[in-house]
């Protein structure tokens, strides 16, 4: 029996997507979601073990774990996906805006892989751990401060658990720009953001479900952040 691969944040994107091409190779997964997207029904239809959570506390990471543990003793791999976008906004106070980015991008990973450890070390096989990053920990970001910082401190977790887990478990990053805008980016940002990279397109999921199994299916990897950005560093 092939362990599942749990996929945090799997109900839209670039999480729909990855936990999707799994499914299609009969790999069974394992999704969490915070808001029942038609994503959760067309995983649940494919086969794939819905779980519902937010990572928002600690009390919810928490309980998350538990019904993790209850659904699977083993896992094949962890995937970091779940994220806020959120800007600095007069709406929200700074700290606010800090403690969420925090909260998802380093607290729930960091909960989530001390618990999971086990899990993850029962085969015989490697096993991975994936963080979704972004490009903006490189050079971080005038307008999203605290998500950058919450993704340069995942980019840092990445280094210490690649050094606690190994050689059972590779730990690596993947540091995304520009992959699949959102439904409500106007046509005039799409336009400025196209021309930040190289490439100068919007690649879709599927550049980032590759790059994400490559890395699973690479023996050798680990510790490491893999850019997948269109050139955008050398913009
Ligand atoms: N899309 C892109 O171009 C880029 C993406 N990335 C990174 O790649 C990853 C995937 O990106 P993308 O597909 O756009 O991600 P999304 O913005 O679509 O977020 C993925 C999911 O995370 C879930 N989520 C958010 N907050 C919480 C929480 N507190 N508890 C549980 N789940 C939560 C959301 O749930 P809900 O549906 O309820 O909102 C959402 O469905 C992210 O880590 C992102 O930062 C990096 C650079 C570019
Ligand atoms: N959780 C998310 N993180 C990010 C998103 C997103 O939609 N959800 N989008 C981006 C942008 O595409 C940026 O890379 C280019 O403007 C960054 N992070």
């Amino acid at each position: 029996m092939t362990a599942p691969i749990l996929i945090t944040g799997a109900g839209q994107r670039i999480g729909l997507a990855y936990a999707k091409a799994c499914l299609s190779r009969n790999q069974p997964v394992i999704a969490t979601y915070r808001s029942h997207r038609p994503g959760i029904d067309q995983l649940q239809q494919a086969g794939a073990r819905c779980i519902q959570a937010n990572f928002g506390t600690n009390e919810g990471i928490d309980r998350f774990i538990e019904t993790l543990r209850h659904e699977t003793d083993q896992l094949r791999a962890i995937i970091h996906n779940a994220s806020d976008w959120l800007p600095e906004s007069p709406d929200q106070p700074p700290e606010a805006v800090m403690s969420a980015m925090m909260q998802i991008h380093a607290m729930a990973p960091y909960r989530i892989n001390l618990a999971c450890r086990d899990l993850l070390e029962k085969g015989d096989s490697t096993t991975d751990i994936i963080h979704m990053t972004d490009y903006v920990v490189e050079r971080g970001s005038a307008k999203h401060i605290a998500y950058a910082a919450s993704k340069a401190a995942l980019t840092n977790l990445t280094l210490s658990f690649a050094r606690l887990l190994a050689p059972r478990v590779k730990v690596n990053s993947l540091a995304p720009s520009l992959i699949i805008f959102n439904d409500d980016d106007s046509a005039e940002y799409r336009e400025k953001t196209l021309k930040k990279s190289l490439m100068g397109i919007e690649p879709g999921t599927r550049v980032a479900v590759d790059t994400i199994q490559f890395l699973l299916d690479n023996p050798y990897i680990t510790g490491r952040t893999l850019p997948l950005d269109g050139g955008r560093h050398l913009v």
